[in-house]
C-alpha cells in the first residue's frame, strides 16, 4: 500500500508511532520499550523518515530479525521521502568537505584521531571519544604507560624479532587485539564488518561488541578465513532470557570466546557525550547522550554467579573484562575464567577508577602466581604507541586491547584500509622497540659445557643471561666465570644474574638453555616452569637421544632446538673451565607441529645469530635426529665400556682381541635401533667412529668422570632410550641389553651412595 507523507505523520506519537525506513513504513508502537537504545531515540523520529538514523547504527537486516511481518504498513513514495527529510537531526555522515589525507601521510596513531576528529560528525565523535565526567581516568589510562620507563640495552645485532603470541588458543601476529566497541558505523558504513577484514588481514583477533551495529553472523562473513578466530563481547541484560539467546546465537556463529563486560553496572556520565545530545534533541528533555541510550538494556544486578550461568550455557572459554583492582582478579582466577581485562572501560565508566596498568602492577605486587597462570591477562585503555604494548607484556599482559584507535582509523572514509595502516604502524613500532630491548636467555646447568655456551652467548652483548648455577653459585656469583681456551684465549666474564636453583626463577625468558646432564629430564623440565611460557624456545645442549620429549610433553606450545656439541671443556674448579681446541656444534628444530613454520625457523635464526656472534663454529641442519643418533653411536660405546673397565679408550680397545670387535658390535646394535626408528643412520658410521677413536690418544668420558666424582651418570639418553625402543621395536640388541644393565648397576651404587 502507498502512503503519503501526511499519513505517515499522522502516528507521531508515542500511543501511535509509525516510521519510513528504506522507503518502507513500520509501526513500531508494541516495540518502543524494547528498543535497546530506549523509546525516544525512536519516538524523536515518529511519524518521519527514520532511514538516515537507522542507518547509522544499524544494519538493514536487523528489521527483519526485529520486528514481525505485521509491523509493515506499506511504502512511501519518493517525493514524500525527500520531503520529510528535513530533519533537525545531524547526519552522521556530515564531513569536512576536503578529501582525507593520503593514508600514508599519517604515521602514528595520534594523527589518526586528529583527522577522526575532522570527518567524524559530531554525535559520533562526543560518542568515540569521551570519558566519564571530568575525563581523569581517560587521561591517566595513557599517562601510566609515559610514568613507566624501559630500559633500553645497547650495541646488540639483532636479526629477527617475533612479536607474536597466543591468546585463548589462538595465534595472534601481535600482542595486540581489536577491543568491544559499540556502533562501529558511527565511523564507516561497513563498521564491524571492515574491521573482521582487517583483522584477518593482519593477523589479529576482533572481539565483536554485544551492541554491533552488524550482526555476528555478518561479521563473520567478513572474515578472510573460515578459521579466522572471532571473541564476542556481551553485555548481560536486563532481560537474562535475550543474553542466553545471544550467547548460543554467538556460539552458533562459531565465535571462539565469550567476553562477559561487568564494569558497566551504570553507564558513565559522558558529559560531551550528553551535552551534544541535548543540543540535539532540543526540547525532548532526554538528552542522555549515545551511550546512555544503548547502554540502558544492561543488567545492574548480576554478581559472581553470572559466570555460573555463563559456564551452564556454553563450553567456550571465558573472560572478564573490567578488572580494576587486584582484589578482583584473584576472585576470576577463583572462579576459573580462562582471562580478564584490566580496564576501566578506556576511563568511560567511572571516573578517577585507577589505570589499567597500576592494576597489573598491583597484581604483580600482591597476587605474582596470577602471572603466567592458566588465566591469560589482558590489558586495554590509552594504548596508542608500541612501547606502551611492550610495557604490559614485558610487566606479565599476555596481550593489549585498542578500543578508540582503531575507530578512528576506520573513520574519515577510510574504512578497512585505515585499519590495516593503524596496525601496520603499530607493528612497525613493537619490532623496532624489541630490537633496542635485546633478548633475554636463560642457561641452566653451567658445568664446563654449559659454562663455555655462557661465555659465547655474553660475548655477542647482545644478550641478558641469567645462569643457573647449583654447586658452583659461590664461585660464579663473586668471581664470574673465568674460560681458558685454546682457540678463545683467556677470559673472565660476568653473566647478568646468577641463580641458585630454578626455584628463583621469577620470569619467562626468550630462550632457555638446557645444558645440564641429562639426568631426570622430566622433573628439571616442570622445575623450569616459571621460566617457560608459549614464546620461549627451549635449547637442548645434551648428549643422547629422546631428550626433547619430556619438554614438549611439558610445554607442548613451545619451539625446541636441539643441539650437538662436540666442545671438549672440564671445570677445573668452580667456575674455572679448561677448554680444548675441540669445538663444533649442529643445531636444528625438534619440529611443533602447533608453532608455524616460518615462526619456528625465525626462532632458530636468532639464536643462530646469538652464536655467530658469540664466534664460536656450528652448523644449522635439517635433520637433527641423524646427529644425536650418530653422537649415541659412540657416546654408547665409549661411555659405559671406560666407565665398566675405568680404562680409557686405547687401554680398552688393546685389553684383548675381543675388546674391538665387541665395541664395534655395540655400535652396530644403536645403528640397528635408530634405523628402525626411521632415523637414515649408516652402517659405514661404525669405520669412521673407529678411526677417529684410533688416530689420536686414548681417552676417558663424561661418563668416567662422573663416576670418578661420584656423580649420577647420563645413563637414560645414552643407553636407555636406545634400549627401550629396541624392545619396543623388537629390535635384538644383546649387548647393548648386557652393556645397559651393567652401567645400571654401576649409576645405582653411585647413587645410592650419595
Ligand atoms: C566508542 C566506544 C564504544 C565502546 N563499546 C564497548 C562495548 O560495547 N563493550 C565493551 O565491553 N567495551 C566497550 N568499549 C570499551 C572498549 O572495549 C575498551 O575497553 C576501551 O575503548 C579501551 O580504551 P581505549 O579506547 O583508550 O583504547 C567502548 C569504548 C569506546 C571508546
Amino acid at each position: 500500500m502507498k502512503l503519503t507523507r501526511s499519513e505517515v505523520a499522522k502516528h507521531g506519537t508515542r500511543q501511535s508511532c509509525w516510521v519510513a525506513i528504506h522507503g518502507s513504513v513500520y509501526d513500531v508502537t508494541e516495540f518502543l520499550e524494547s528498543h535497546p537504545g530506549g523509546p525516544h531515540v525512536i519516538l524523536g523520529r515518529a511519524g518521519k523518515d527514520a532511514t538516515e538514523a537507522f542507518d547509522s547504527v544499524h544494519d538493514r537486516e536487523l528489521l527483519g530479525q526485529t520486528l514481525p511481518a505485521s509491523a509493515w504498513r506499506g511504502t512511501m513514495d519518493a517525493e514524500s521521502l525527500s520531503e520529510s527529510n528535513n530533519s533537525n537531526m545531524p547526519s552522521t555522515f556530515e564531513r569536512s568537505k576536503a578529501s582525507p589525507p593520503p593514508l600514508t601521510s599519517l604515521i602514528n596513531l595520534h594523527d589518526f584521531e586528529q583527522i577522526a576528529e575532522r570527518y567524524l560528525s559530531p554525535n559520533a565523535w562526543a560518542y568515540y571519544t569521551s570519558g566519564a565526567e571530568d575525563e581523569i581516568s581517560k587521561r591517566r589510562n595513557a599517562k601510566a604507560f609515559q610514568k613507566v620507563a624501559l630500559r633500553p640495552r645497547i650495541l646488540r645485532k639483532i636479526l629477527a624479532v617475533d612479536a607474536s603470541t597466543t591468546i585463548l588458543g589462538t595465534r595472534s601476529s601481535l600482542p595486540v587485539y581489536m577491543s568491544p566497541v559499540g556502533i562501529a558505523k558511527l565511523a564507516h558504513s561497513d563498521g564491524e564488518c571492515a574491521l573482521a577484514a582487517a583483522a584477518g588481514k593482519e593477523g589479529v583477533i576482533q572481539v565483536l561488541a554485544n551492541g554491533s551495529s552488524y550482526p555476528i553472523e555478518r561479521v563473520m562473513n567478513a572474515r578472510t578465513e573460515p578459521d579466522q578466530a572471532l571473541f564476542f563481547q556481551l553485555y548481560v541484560n536486563r532481560d537474562i532470557k535475550k543474553s542466553e539467546e545471544m550467547v548460543r546465537r554467538a556460539e552458533a556463529a562459531g565465535a571462539s570466546a565469550i567476553w562477559i563486560t561487568v564494569d558497566s553496572p551504570v553507564v558513565g556520565k559522558r558529559e560531551m557525550d550528553e551535552r551534544l545530545n541535548l543540543q540535539v534533541q532540543g526540547n525532548d528533555g532526554s538528552g542522555q547522550g549515545v551511550a546512555k541510550t544503548l547502554a540502558s538494556s544492561i543488567s545492574p544486578f548480576i554478581d559472581w554467579d553470572i559466570l555460573s550461568w555463563l559456564r551452564r550455557l556454553t563450553q567456550l572459554p571465558v573472560v572478564i573484562k573490567g578488572i580494576q583492582c587486584v582484589e578482583d582478579a584473584v576472585l576470576a582466577y577463583r572462579n576459573g575464567v580462562q582471562g580478564i581485562v584490566l580496564s576501566n572501560h578506556g576511563g568511560r565508566s567511572q571516573d578517577t577508577a585507577q589505570p589499567p596498568l597500576l592494576t597489573l602492577l598491583e597484581i604483580r605486587r600482591y597476587a605474582p602466581f596470577l602471572i603466567d597462570s592458566p588465566m591469560q591477562i589482558f590489558v586495554d585503555g590509552g594504548i596508542r604507541r608500541g612501547t606502551d604494548v611492550l610495557k604490559a607484556v614485558a610487566l606479565g599482559a599476555t596481550a593489549v586491547g585498542l578500543g578508540r584507535p582503531l575507530l578512528y582509523a576506520l573513520s574519515s572514509g577510510y574504512g578497512e584500509q585505515g585499519v590495516r595502516r593503524a596496525l601496520e604502524i603499530l607493528r612497525r613500532e613493537i619490532e623496532s622497540n624489541m630490537v633496542f630491548l635485546g633478548i633475554n636467555v636463560l642457561l641452566y646447568g653451567l658445568g664446563a659445557i654449559g659454562s663455555f655456551y655462557a661465555f659465547i652467548l655474553t660475548r655477542g652483548e647482545k644478550v641478558r643471561l641469567t645462569v643457573v648455577a647449583r654447586s658452583n653459585y659461590e664461585s660464579v656469583k663473586s668471581n664470574g666465570i673465568l674460560l681458558d681456551s685454546q682457540n678463545h684465549g683467556q677470559h673472565r666474564f660476568h653473566p647478568y644474574q646468577a641463580l641458585q636453583s630454578a626455584d628463583e626463577i621469577t620470569t619467562p625468558f626468550d630462550y632457555v638453555v638446557c645444558a645440564h646432564k641429562a639426568i631426570d629430564q622430566a622433573t628439571v623440565a616442570s622445575r623450569l616452569q616459571p621460566a617457560i611460557n608459549d614464546k620461549t624456545t627451549i635449547v637442548i645442549i645434551q648428549n643422547g637421544v629422546g631428550n626433547e620429549e619430556p619438554f614438549r610433553k611439558e610445554f607442548p606450545q613451545s619451539s625446541i632446538i636441539t643441539c650437538v656439541t662436540w666442545v671438549g671443556a672440564t671445570q677445573t674448579s668452580p667456575g674455572v673451565i679448561k677448554h680444548t681446541k675441540s669445538e663444533d656444534m649442529q643445531i636444528g628444530l625438534f619440529p611443533n607441529p602447533l608453532i608455524d613454520e616460518s615462526l619456528e625457523k625465525a626462532r632458530l635464526d636468532t639464536f643462530a645469530a646469538l652464536l655467530q656472534q658469540g664466534r664460536t663454529k656450528f652448523q644449522v641442519l635439517d635433520d637433527m635426529q641423524r646427529q644425536r643418533w650418530e653422537k649415541v653411536v659412540w657416546n654408547a660405546a665409549w661411555n659405559p665400556l671406560t666407565t665398566l673397565t675405568l680404562l680409557d679408550t686405547q687401554s680398552w680397545l688393546h685389553s684383548s682381541a675381543d675388546a674391538t670387535p665387541l665395541t664395534r658390535q655395540l655400535m652396530r646394535e644403536v645403528i640397528d635401533v635408530g634405523k628402525r626408528c626411521g632415523v637414515p643412520l649408516e652402517y659405514t658410521l661404525i669405520d669412521e667412529l673407529m678411526r677417529k677413536i684410533n688416530s689420536g690418544p686414548g681417552i676417558g668420558s663424561s661418563m668416567l668422570t662422573d663416576y670418578r666424582n661420584s656423580r649420577p651418570m647420563e645413563v637414560d639418553v645414552i643407553l636407555g632410550f636406545p634400549a627401550r625402543k629396541a624392545r619396543k621395536l623388537g629390535v635384538e640388541t644383546p649387548i647393548l641389553d648386557m652393556i645397559y644393565a651393567l652401567i645400571r648397576a654401576v649409576d645405582g651404587r653411585v647413587r645410592a651412595s650419595l
